[in-house]
């Protein structure tokens, strides 16, 4: 086994090159054939795949290829010739009304292209309808009703022969054991369908099997396939899966006669008659140019990540039932319709290494190095471990191959290690003894999962809380990341966040990477910073529990910075979203001599820690403005700026609505043309008339 993997390692690099160019490609079809058979086994049946999704396709795509150049190495036992899923023996078999097959897919929209020129090429038209509909990601079923009732409900299975698991189909409540197909003049017929978990049924399946013990499910198909076999139904009733039924594939009145093409006639009628009878039915579009669809799969792209359920591509069908027979079938799939898988999310590699990485609030956190690799248009080559535990429940070690999977904007992350390919090279991964960075003493809090460096001169922890302080989200002082302090606290230039206001030209030049126009830009945007509101400035700080909507409240609350240190714990606690927990942190952190002395030094070296408009506010007190449409057309934060921009502060949020206190000098102008373009609406047209007179 440990061999088959090897290979599969060895052919997916293969698959990589162009083959058509090689003379020798005959020679890797058995070893394709083999191994695929292998991850059949590990996907179909066992519901523990070792790789992922496009790299079994890689796989397949490869076998595709060679057998279209030498076509007589085609054997009737290629998986390009049948479908993968095996019979497992728990299940008695039964055969198919007719055969349910796999779907032709790629992951490219050229395929779709030349599947819509050979469409019309067989067909003999020159304007075909096809419909679209979200591939949902689960396992596929085949229903049988016969007057009425539902009889027999079974896996795919091979195409032909499937598995009997009517029982447990039964405790599917989205499946009506009884449906009125006899209104429709129809005696017998076979549907078929994907049994899917939401994402969020499976994230808590997944928790409860940790608990238990269990073995976990690599993604919610796995979850989905496997609970269909469970041997119990009533334990198959508390998995929360639902059935999609998407095609009516066998039609036939009492008398025999077919009523698919003469009656239904187009995959959008048998799709509405599903929906009319109670079964749920994917939402279908219809288009008929290239370009069209190519447009509706990127809006399905777009939602992807929100939607309920996990879908990996979109499912072109030809509408008008008249054109199937034309088209036909090949052994593996259907001539009238194809999948365009989304981009892969998954891949695997190996652990090569683990960097032990200090945050600002001493926090350590491990982070795998990776063999580089491809993931859905990106390259990866780290992923948070997140903390000690989260290495021991998942069991990764060293030298382990691993699935990696990366999600829309979230950071790549590890799904599980491949164990079944361990070597002896393998090694447990060692948490550190003492910190990294300063070699200080680490301590892990009871209720904790961190270990955390105790000691605050750290130079890791230094470091990061510079660059918070320059972040974005803090003094934005662009140019001052994680490279750049590095390289100027090692040139000694910035040991502690004041330093950042002592540097001088003629010093930042002589530090590598620094030119005359790049040292001259750092000190330009670090004069403006000086300036900035002072909600950044608390922001910055780097007070444990406080973020940037704290930060605004409390910045809305006092006049000066240092006045935060003034208040009490009470006080503190008195104001909006800031509870006990929170407001002890504030307290504490302005006890600390340090932090006090950190602040007086800001503001000797020029940096702005009073709220300049505090009394210019006072004239204008009680004039209130909302601005609407902010959280459609903006994010809150740019809402904030722009309120900034004309001197207004923040005074309440109402999760629709954001209401700003405006004030600063002569506001006016600026406050009509907001309103122009809509983007403030004014509550009480008097004091507005007021207000910019
Ligand atoms: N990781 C692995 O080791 C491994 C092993 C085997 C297979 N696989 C994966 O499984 C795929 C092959 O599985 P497959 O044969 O089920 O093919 P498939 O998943 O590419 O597509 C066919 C299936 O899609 C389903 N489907 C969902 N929505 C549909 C809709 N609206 N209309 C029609 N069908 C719909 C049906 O069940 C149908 O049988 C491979 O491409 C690969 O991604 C992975
Ligand atoms: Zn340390």
């Amino acid at each position: 086994m440990k061999n088959i993997l090897k290979d599969t390692k060895q052919l997916l690099k293969i698959a990589l090159t162009d083959i058509r160019l090689k003379n020798d490609g005959k020679k890797y079809v058995d070893r394709l054939c083999e191994a695929i058979a292998y991850h059949d086994h590990r996907y179909y049946v066992l519901n523990d795949p070792v790789i992922s999704d496009a790299e079994y396709d890689r796989l397949f795509d490869l076998l595709k290829k060679i057998e279209k150049k030498w076509p007589e190495l085609v054997f009737p036992t290629s998986p390009t010739q049948r479908i993968g899923e095996k019979l497992t023996g728990a299940f008695k078999e039964v055969a198919h009304l007719t055969p349910m097959l796999s779907l032709d897919s790629s992951y490219d929209m050229k395929a779709f292209k030349d599947f819509d020129a050979r469409v019309k090429k067989n067909a003999r038209r020159t304007n075909i309808m096809y419909t679209i509909e979200p591939k949902l990601d689960g396992a596929g079923i085949s229903l049988v009703y016969e007057g009425d009732y539902l009889v027999k409900g079974a896996t795919r299975g091979d195409g032909i022969r499937g598995e009997d698991i009517t029982n447990n189909l039964r405790t599917l409540r989205s499946i009506p054991l009884k449906a009125a197909f006899s209104t429709y003049n129809i005696h017998k017929v076979e549907i078929r369908g994907e049994v899917v978990i939401k994402k969020e049924s499976f994230k808590k399946l997944n928790r409860h099997r940790k608990e238990a013990g269990l073995q976990l499910f690599a993604n919610p198909r796995n979850a989905a396939a496997g609970s269909l076999r469970l041997q119990n139904p009533e334990e198959v009733s508390g998995r929360n899966l639902t059935a999609w039924l998407y095609q009516i594939s066998y039609a036939v009145n009492k008398e025999g006669m077919d009523v698919l093409a003469n009656q239904i006639c187009s995959h959008e009628s048998a799709i509405h008659l599903l929906q009319s009878l109670g079964f749920k039915t994917p939402d279908i579009q219809k288009a008929s140019s290239v370009k069209d669809i190519l447009a509706i799969c990127d809006q399905w792209n777009a939602v992807r990540d929100e939607y309920p359920y996990e879908i990996d591509g979109l499912v072109i069908k030809v509408n008008d039932f008249a054109e199937y027979k034309k088209l036909g079938f090949t052994a593996h799939h259907p001539r009238w319709a194809m999948a365009i898988k989304f981009a892969a999310r998954q891949a695997t590699t190996t652990l090569t290494g683990i960097d032990f990485q200090v945050g600002r609030t001493g926090a350590i956190t491990p982070v795998a190095v990776l063999e580089p690799v491809y993931v859905g248009g990106v390259t990866i080559t780290s992923a948070s471990l997140h903390n000690e535990d989260f290495i021991h429940n998942k069991d990764i070690r060293l030298q382990d191959m691993v699935i990696v999977q990366r999600a829309g904007d979230v950071i790549p992350y590890i799904v599980k290690p491949v164990k079944e390919s361990r070597s002896g090279k393998s090694q447990p991964i060692k948490f550190p003894k003492k910190c990294p960075s300063c070699h200080a003493r680490i301590i892990r809090q009871e209720g904790e999962s961190v270990w955390r460096c105790i000691n605050v001169n750290c130079p890791a922890q230094v470091k990061r809380r510079i660059q918070h302080f320059a972040s974005k989200h803090g003094m934005d002082i662009a140019g001052l990341g994680v490279k750049t302090v590095d390289r100027l606290f090692s040139a000694n230039l910035i040991r502690c966040i004041p330093d950042i206001y002592h540097m001088d030209l003629h010093r930042i030049k002589a530090v590598a990477g620094f030119g005359d126009q790049s040292a001259s830009n750092l000190l330009n945007v670090v004069e403006a910073s000086k300036s900035r509101s002072l909600w950044r400035l608390i922001n910055s700080l780097g007070i444990h529990y406080v973020g940037e909507r704290t930060a605004h409240t409390l910045a809305d609350a006092v006049a000066c910075v240092t006045d935060i240190g003034n208040m009490k714990k009470k006080e503190l606690e008195a104001l909006p979203d800031i509870g006990d927990k929170v407001a002890a942190s504030i307290y504490a952190f302005f006890k600390q001599r340090e932090n006090v002395k950190m602040i007086r030094e800001l503001k000797k070296a020029g940096v702005k820690v009073c709220n300049k408009q505090s009394r210019s506010n006072a004239k204008f007190s009680g004039l209130t403005f909302a601005f609407t449409g902010v959280l459609k057309k903006y994010t809150r934060e740019k809402a904030r700026d722009t309120v900034e921009q004309f001197g207004g502060r923040t005074v309440d949020n109402i999760s629709s609505k954001v209401n700003y206190l405006v004030a600063g000098k002569n506001p006016g102008s600026k406050l009509k043309e907001a309103r122009k373009e809509g983007r403030l609406k004014i509550i009480d047209e008097n004091k507005f008339q007021k207000m910019i007179r």
